[in-house]
């Protein structure tokens, strides 16, 4: 048996709870789930029960134009509201009444849009590629899966670039406005040939076309074989602005690439070189290219996209007679807005529904066969973090968990982040009033300042089964159960699945196998004869259907530790009357 460990350091959002019925995705088991949020005064717990046993349905706010046939798809699961020009006012008031919301690039969906919607916002679905118009660090804090819609407009973009690129060489647009002005300036618009020229692609993702030219790329992340397969010569950011007729920029607005033509690297290119800009406005300093067009540096600028948009009437930079601008028109073709309103909606109904989504920009995309696989383990996961938490006495802060999973698969075959999610969620939930899932785990988790460190144990035999069990401990802390600490003085759970079914199998150095389904409730005594018959009665006369029992002990007649899985939950007499019994040392009754 080997093992390794990885440790990763996390810490609390300030708990909100929703005000009213809210959506929680993804879940454990891949439903969708709703949670109804009691009033704020409410000490009971919310309540949760499945997506399709509820008769309100979602409600998507689309905040700007979307496809008809993307509409269609979401009015069949959701009731849709349409409001397009919101102001940020406006957005912020309304999305308290929302449990998705689908923009495009011009609408801000900034971090106080996620704090007026009380939690209730589970879902920002982006019709299109570029996200910088939503705060993904306020989505993640605030448990919102943000989509996106990131193929079906790609070859629109494209088209658009090249449209702009050959508009621009041949001066169609001041053309046009000249002949329309009643002039006929054959000599001013004599254009340049693209021929034989060299274009540079800056970013050479989806969007990068040849056009025949000589093709240049720069991507600090594409692999070097995608670019030559196509005849494309990756270089660096230098070598590619120093030499490139023409620079077509197609990174997205990030950071690093924020202002990254600026007049120190305006002064490295070729003078007269040509730009052509369908990415973000943001990737260029404009007041440096106005100052580049000016000295002759810069021949000419052919812009879709701006860093104010729309950009100021009086900008030099759109009155440039350099300059031929579009507005935003990258995605805009019937098409294009077709297939991304249809990409959006399948996306946000499939988040709704509790589906881990394949475009999702903040949290781990799960392909759906390993979905599949680990569904059973995933609910064992949040039960085990909810046992192991409820094992803690009061008072002990809890800080340092070790997950380790057991497996006879290679280490790279089992990805253990949705279920390092789930046993946060089952860490964190029973002790605060925090909704956890697969977008905010590992953030509410570096929040409370837990850190959970994260261990394979690698068996031999058959990789099968993706695990042969999980064990979850705590370290540092008191137990309410003495007998749930292990010999190495962690608290200690064990779980198995089987037959498709979640077990307890271990507490502390106890063996026990008990169904983790309704509650469990723990006792510890000397082994004796007729234990499990005196609590059964006790949990009989009161009704309460037991569903598994199972004494785990380390030699006949020595300690041992009864797992007694019940239905319902017991009254508070019955489990008084329990730990009065003389033989049992402790107890303890744990809710599922
Ligand atoms: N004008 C429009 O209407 C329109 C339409 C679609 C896309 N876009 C924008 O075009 C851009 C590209 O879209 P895409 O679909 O090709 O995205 P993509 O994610 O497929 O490609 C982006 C590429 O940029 C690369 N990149 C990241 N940082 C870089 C850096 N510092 N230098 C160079 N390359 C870098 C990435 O590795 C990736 O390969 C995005 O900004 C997107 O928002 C605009
Ligand atoms: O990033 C994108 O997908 C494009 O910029 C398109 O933006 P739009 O949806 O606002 O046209």
């Amino acid at each position: 048996m080997a093992a390794s460990a990885s440790s990763r350091i996390f810490t609390s959002p300030s708990p909100k709870k929703p005000s009213s019925l809210s959506w929680t995705v993804p879940l454990s088991s891949g439903f969708g789930v709703a949670t109804v949020a009691l009033p704020r005064s409410s000490n009971r717990q919310p309540r949760r029960f499945l997506v399709f046993a509820m008769d309100a349905r979602p409600t998507v706010l689309v905040a700007e134009k979307l496809g008809e046939a993307g509409l269609e798809l979401l009015k069949d699961f959701a009731n849709v509201d349409c409001s397009y020009n919101l102001s940020p006012e406006e957005l912020c008031t309304k999305i308290s009444l929302c449990d998705a919301m689908i923009v495009r690039s011009g609408t801000k969906v900034s971090r106080e849009v996620f704090e007026s919607s009380g939690g209730r916002l589970k879902v920002v679905g982006r019709a299109g590629v570029g996200i910088d118009n939503v705060d993904l660090a306020a989505a993640t804090e605030h448990g919102c899966l943000v989509v996106n819609a990131p193929t079906a407009n790609t070859v629109a973009a494209a088209e658009h670039g090249i449209a702009l690129l050959t508009a621009m060489a041949r001066n169609v647009a001041q053309a046009d406005a000249s002949v329309k002005a009643g002039k006929w300036q054959r000599n001013k618009y004599v254009g340049v040939s693209l021929v034989g020229k060299t274009l540079a692609v800056m970013g050479f993702g989806k969007a990068c076309q040849g056009l025949g030219m000589h093709v240049i790329a720069h991507d600090p992340y594409a692999p070097a074989d995608r670019a030559r397969a196509i005849g494309v010569e990756l270089v660096s950011f230098d070598e590619a602005i120093a030499t490139a007729d023409f620079i077509s920029l197609h990174m997205p607005l990030t950071p690093a690439t924020s202002k990254i033509l600026n007049d120190e690297n305006f002064a490295k290119m070729k003078k007269g070189v040509r730009i052509v800009n369908v990415a973000r406005g943001g990737v260029i300093d404009e007041e440096a290219l106005v100052k580049a067009l000016d000295a002759g540096i810069v021949a000419q600028a052919a812009l879709d996209v701006f860093t104010q948009e729309p950009p100021p009437k009086d900008s030099k930079l759109v009155q440039h007679e350099n300059v031929t601008v579009t507005p935003h028109l990258g995605a805009s073709t019937m098409e294009a807005q077709e297939g991304v309103a249809i990409e959006i909606a399948e996306a946000v109904v499939g988040a709704l529904k509790g589906e881990l989504a394949a475009t999702a920009v903040n949290a781990p995309m799960v392909p759906a066969e390993v979905l599949a696989e680990l569904k059973p383990f995933v609910v064992l996961a949040e039960k085990l973090g909810r046992l192991a938490v409820q094992l803690v006495a009061g008072g002990s802060g809890v800080k340092s968990i070790k997950v380790s999973y057991a497996s006879a698969r290679a280490p790279d075959d089992l990805d253990t982040r949705l279920l390092r999610a789930m046993i946060t969620k089952g860490l964190i939930e029973p002790i605060s009033n925090v909704f956890v899932n697969l977008v905010n785990a590992d953030f509410t988790a570096k929040q409370r300042g837990l850190r959970i460190s994260e261990e394979r144990i690698v068996l031999d035999g058959s990789p099968e089964s993706p695990l042969e069990f999980i064990q979850v401990q705590i370290a540092n802390v008191e137990s309410r159960f003495a007998s749930a600490i292990s010999g190495s003085g962690e608290i200690k759970v064990e779980g198995r699945v089987k037959d498709g079914i979640p077990h307890l199998t271990k507490v502390g150095s106890f063996e026990v196998d008990v169904s983790l389904e309704g509650s469990i409730i723990l006792c510890s005594q000397v082994d004796q004869p007729g234990m499990i018959g005196k609590v059964g009665s006790i949990l009989g006369e009161e009704g309460v259907n037991v569903s598994f029992m199972s004494v785990g002990r380390i030699a006949p007649r020595k300690q041992a530790v009864m797992a007694i899985g019940v239905d319902d939950q017991p009254s508070k007499d019955s489990l008084k009357r329990i730990g009065e019994i003389p033989a049992i040392e402790e107890f303890v009754f744990l809710k599922l």
